[in-house]
């Protein structure tokens, strides 16, 4: 896989589902010219298409796109409040069900439900977030359409994942639109909840937002061209 570069011209692309993320994000930057934070919308679609509108729109201005936002983490991965910097991100309901089990669409034969990571970079984000004392585990970031509400289903994508780390909704749409601008992509998620049985008294959105803050903080302040 091709190394990672970046230089000035190019603006490095983050997209967050909603408004308050976008803001966390923002928040953390202080403005970093170098960054531009946009709207994808929930779920996967929505993602591909803000995401391709925009790259599109911007013909060469981008070397780089982020999928960032609150998520899910799988348990003994990724804790509530911690980070998860993606190794690849995979559309993890992307495919069919079979008596034997499910079959992706890459085991299906019609195109691949990964977007491969670029290691260094992934390696290097989470070394700028370790650095910064924050807590973070690199692993698979999984994008489901359907938010995982029970014990089984989760338990059944981290048999299917070994690593998996986070789930959100939006990071597979954005990385197949980087991927079909021939851009690399990277999914960095702020763990609000546990994967599993759905109970959103136990979500702990404001922790995950100041921990997406101080993310990108540690992202802009160590980032070097
Ligand atoms: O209610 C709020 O104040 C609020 C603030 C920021 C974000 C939200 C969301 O509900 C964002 C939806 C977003 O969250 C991701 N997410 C979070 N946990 C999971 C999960 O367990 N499985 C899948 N996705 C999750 C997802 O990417 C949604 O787009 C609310």
């Amino acid at each position: 896989m091709s190394q990672f570069h970046h230089n000035e011209n190019h603006k490095i692309l983050v997209m967050t589902a909603v408004e308050a993320e976008a803001e966390a994000v923002l928040r953390g930057m202080g403005g970093d010219g170098r960054f531009e934070v946009a709207l994808a919308g929930v779920g996967p679609v929505q993602a591909a298409i803000s995401t391709t509108r925009l790259l599109a729109a911007g013909s060469g201005r981008y070397s780089l796109v982020v999928s960032a936002g609150i998520a899910g983490g799988y348990a003994g991965r990724a804790e509530i409040g911690s980070l998860v910097v993606s190794s690849e991100i995979a559309a993890a309901d992307l495919g069919a069900e079979t008596p034997e089990g499910f079959s992706s669409l890459d085991e299906l034969g019609f195109g691949s439900a990964v977007v491969p990571v670029d290691r260094a970079l992934a390696e290097r984000v989470a070394g700028m977030l370790a650095a910064a004392g924050l807590p973070v585990t690199l692993g698979p970031a999984l994008t489901l359409a359907t938010v995982t509400g029970s014990a089984a289903t989760a338990s059944m994508l981290a048999a299917r994942f070994p690593g998996a780390a986070s789930e959100g909704m939006e990071g597979f749409g954005a990385a197949a639109a980087a991927a079909d601008f021939g851009l690399p992509a990277l999914e960095l998620r702020a763990i609000s909840n546990a994967v599993g049985p759905r109970d959103k008294s136990l979500w702990r959105i404001g922790d995950a937002l100041k921990a997406l803050e101080a993310a990108f903080a540690a992202i802009t302040q160590s980032w070097r061209d």
